[in-house]
């Protein structure tokens, strides 16, 4: 018996299976919960299909986060297939490719800054505002995915760091607005994985590099530990978490890189 058996959880972000948000439906599937899709763009309504099917289920809803009318929408569909929720995985993020490469100056506009916080930290209050009524009084749990470069500076990451400094923030407040309905809210910050929102990036192989050399575990970290902790942060074995946002990174951000003898 999994420790997710009996529950019923949204996962937003499958675009392949090496995205992370995979590697979490597959650690909830193996834990018992029953998963629910969302996707963006109709081209990818077959391909989301298959994994869910992978992971038997039949629920595939289109949800683009830049459109309230679409959030809207996925939870009004859910709710023709299942009278509660207990978890929200958000897993999107997005910043026009300028934003997130080169010198941070250059790349800053404020339509480039609107996007990347309107996609990548707006929608995940949203999409937990819109699940509510599903969510009310099941002890559920809505988790999303951060990184390194919303504390520090990472080089490049520029707008996009500040849009994940605003998600990590909004973990705060949603926890403190949800706690006393029961809900918990949380955050994973992943290492660096080799996804398709990391192709195109300048230099990731470098950075995959770097942390395998500096990190504690002298190693990156792949989709499925990740998908492990998110199996646990949704599970009731992590009643008592809300707030947290939780390292899984090998150890990574815990160093300060290049000082060792
Ligand atoms: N890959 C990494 O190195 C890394 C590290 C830490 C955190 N993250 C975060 O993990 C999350 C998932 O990214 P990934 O690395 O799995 O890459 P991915 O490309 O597999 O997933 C990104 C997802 O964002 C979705 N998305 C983009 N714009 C959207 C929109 N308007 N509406 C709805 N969905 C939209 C895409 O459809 C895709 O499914 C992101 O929040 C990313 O910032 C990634
Ligand atoms: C790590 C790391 C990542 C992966 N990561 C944590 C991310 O959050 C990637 C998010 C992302 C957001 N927007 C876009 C893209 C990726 C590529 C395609 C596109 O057009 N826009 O991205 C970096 C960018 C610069 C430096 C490091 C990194």
């Amino acid at each position: 018996m999994g420790f997710l058996a009996g529950k019923r959880i949204l996962v937003t972000g499958v675009l392949s299976n090496r995205s992370i948000a995979y590697g979490i439906a597959r650690a909830c599937h193996q834990q018992g919960a029953e998963l629910a899709f969302t996707y963006v763009g109709d081209r990818f309504k077959d391909r989301v299909g298959e994994f869910a099917a992978e992971f038997g289920s039949k629920i595939v809803l289109p949800c683009d986060v830049a459109e309230d009318s679409q959030i809207e929408e996925a939870f009004a569909e859910l709710g023709k297939h299942w009278d509660g929720l207990d978890g929200l995985v958000h897993s999107i993020g997005f910043a026009p490719r300028e934003a997130i490469a080169g010198n941070f100056l250059d790349g800053l506009s404020r339509e480039a800054f609107r996007i990347a916080h309107d996609i990548s930290a707006y929608s995940f209050p949203a999409m937990a505002k819109a699940a509510l009524p599903l969510m009310q009084g099941r002890n559920g749990s809505v988790l999303t995915l951060t990184y390194l470069g919303a504390e520090r500076v990472v080089p490049n990451y520029n707008t996009m760091g500040l849009a994940k400094a605003s998600l990590e923030a909004s973990v705060r407040y949603l926890a403190t607005a949800l706690g006393p309905l029961g809900i918990r809210a949380n955050g994973i910050s992943a290492g660096p994985i080799k996804t398709l929102a990391a192709s195109g990036i300048k230099d990731f192989s470098a950075i995959l590099k770097f942390v395998e050399a500096q990190a504690p575990l002298r190693r990156n970290v792949t989709i499925e530990e990740v998908g492990n902790v998110a199996a646990f942060m949704l599970s009731d074995l992590a009643a008592g978490v809300t707030g947290e946002i939780t390292h899984v990174d090998a150890g990574f951000s815990t160093v300060v890189p290049g000082m060792e003898g």
